[in-house]
C-alpha cells in the first residue's frame, strides 16, 4: 500500500527552462493518500503521462522529490518502487499462455511455484481469467489483454499502487463499461492506491474519488467529481466537465451585485470587493443544469429567446440568447420549450460563481 507525495515535482523536457510554457509539468504539490482511486484528468499534452512517468521512475522530474510512504524514491529505478505501470497498449507475451502472462513477474522474483500459482489463480478469478488460464495469449480480444496486463500488475502481493494510463482508450465501446467496473471493484476489494490517466471525464468522475484535472502543465484543480461539478475554482474546469460545460458569461460589478447584460443579480459584498480590487477580466459562471426557467415577473429573472433545442436522448438542451450572449440550459423531461420561443430564467445565487481572470472568487 502506498501513500504517494509530490513535493514541488516539475519536469521540463528542455535543457534550461526559461518560461512557464518550457515546463511540460510546472512544479506542484500534491498528496495521494494511501488507498485512494485517483484520476488524472486533462486534455492531450497537458502533462498527465509525464506525471504518471515520474511516479513510476520511468522519467526523472527536472526538480522536486517524489515520496512513497515517506522514503523519498526520486532516483530510484522502476523496479524498486513496487509500483505497477497499466499502459494504453499491453505488452502481452503471445507465445505463452494467460496463466504464464500473470505469472511473469512473480517468476522473475524467485517466488515460489506454488505461491505463484496461487495467486495466478486468485487473480484471474478477481478478473474473471479463471476460464482462459490455460489459452495462450495470441489471438485473445483487446479487453482480454487489457484485463491480463491489469493481473501482472496485481499479482505481486507487494504492490504499492497502480497507475493506469489511458487503459481503456483501445477497448470497445460496448465492453468498456464492464472493464470499468471491473476496475472499480478491484480497487474496492484491494484497496490499492490507484492513478488513472483519462482525458474522457466520464471514466475520470465514475472511477475515481478524487480527481486531478489539469492543463498546460498545471494542476487546476483537485476534488471529488461532485465538488469539481459543483465549485469548479478555475473556468476551464468549468468548461471542460459536464456536457456542456458551464455557461461562462462576460460581466461587471458593482456594490453587492453582479451585471450581466443590463440585469443585477445579488452578489455578497465581500465577493463583490474582491473583484472589484482585482481590475481583471470577469465572468458569471452557472451550469446548465442549474438553470431554472422561471413565470414571468418572478424576481431576477432574465428574458431570453430560445435559438435550439437539442434532444441528446435522456434529456434536451436549450441554446438562448441572453442580450448578445448566448446561455445553455438543461430541461426537465417534462418542460415544453421550442426554438423561437421567448421564457425567463433565474440563476440560483447558490449555484453562480464568480470568476476572475478564470480563477473563481471566493
Ligand atoms: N519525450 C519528450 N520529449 C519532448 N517533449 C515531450 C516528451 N514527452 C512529452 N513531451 C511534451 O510534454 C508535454 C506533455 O506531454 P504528456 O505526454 O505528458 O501529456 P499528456 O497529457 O499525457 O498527453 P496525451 O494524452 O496526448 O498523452 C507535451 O507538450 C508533449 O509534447
Amino acid at each position: 500500500m502506498a501513500r504517494i507525495e509530490l513535493r514541488g515535482v516539475g519536469h521540463s523536457y528542455v535543457a534550461s527552462p526559461a518560461s512557464d510554457k518550457d515546463w511540460a509539468l510546472r512544479p506542484l504539490e500534491l498528496v495521494w493518500q494511501d488507498g485512494g482511486a485517483y484520476a488524472l484528468l486533462g486534455p492531450s499534452g497537458c502533462g498527465k503521462t509525464t506525471l504518471l512517468n515520474i511516479i513510476s521512475g520511468l522519467l526523472r522530474p527536472t526538480r522536486g522529490q517524489v515520496l512513497i510512504n515517506g522514503v523519498d524514491v526520486t532516483v530510484a529505478p522502476p523496479q524498486e518502487r513496487n509500483i505497477a505501470q497499466v499502459f494504453q497498449f499491453p505488452v502481452i507475451y503471445d507465445t505463452m499462455t494467460v496463466a504464464e502472462n500473470l505469472a511473469f513477474p512473480l517468476r522473475n522474483r524467485g517466488v515460489s511455484p506454488s505461491e505463484t500459482r496461487t495467486r495466478v489463480e486468485e487473480v484471474a478469478e478477481l478478473l474473471e481469467l479463471t476460464g482462459e488460464l490455460k489459452r495462450r495469449a495470441s489471438g485473445l480480444s483487446a479487453d482480454m489483454r487489457q484485463r491480463i496486463s491489469l493481473g501482472r500488475g496485481l499479482v505481486r502481493k507487494d504492490v504499492a499502487a497502480i497507475l493506469l494510463d489511458e487503459p481503456l482508450t483501445v477497448i470497445d465501446p460496448h465492453v468498456k463499461w464492464l472493464l470499468r467496473r471491473k476496475l472499480k471493484q478491484v480497487h474496492e476489494s484491494l484497496k490499492v492506491t490507484l492513478v488513472y490517466v483519462t482525458h474522457d471525464q466520464v471514466e475520470a468522475l465514475t472511477l475515481a474519488d478524487q480527481v486531478v484535472v489539469m492543463n498546460l502543465g498545471r494542476v487546476m484543480q483537485v476534488g471529488t467529481p461532485q465538488e469539481l461539478f459543483e465549485r469548479p475554482a478555475e473556468t476551464f474546469v468549468g468548461y471542460f466537465i459536464g456536457s456542456p460545460g458551464m455557461n461562462l458569461l462576460p460581466c461587471a460589478v458593482e456594490e453587492g451585485a453582479v451585471v450581466v447584460e443590463g440585469h443585477r443579480l445579488p452578489l455578497s459584498a465581500e465577493v463583490s470587493a474582491k473583484a472589484k480590487a482585482s481590475g481583471g477580466e470577469l465572468r458569471l459562471g452557472i451550469r446548465p443544469e442549474f438553470v431554472r426557467r422561471v413565470p414571468e415577473g418572478t424576481p431576477s429573472a432574465l428574458r431570453v429567446e430560445v435559438s435550439q433545442v437539442e434532444d441528446l436522448g435522456r434529456y434536451r438542451i436549450a441554446t438562448a440568447k441572453l442580450g448578445q450572449q448566448v446561455v445553455k440550459v438543461r430541461l426537465p423531461e417534462e418542460e415544453r420549450l421550442a426554438a423561437g420561443e421567448s421564457c425567463w430564467l433565474e440563476f440560483p445565487a447558490k449555484w453562480t460563481t464568480l470568476y476572475v481572470d478564470g480563477r473563481a472568487v471566493t
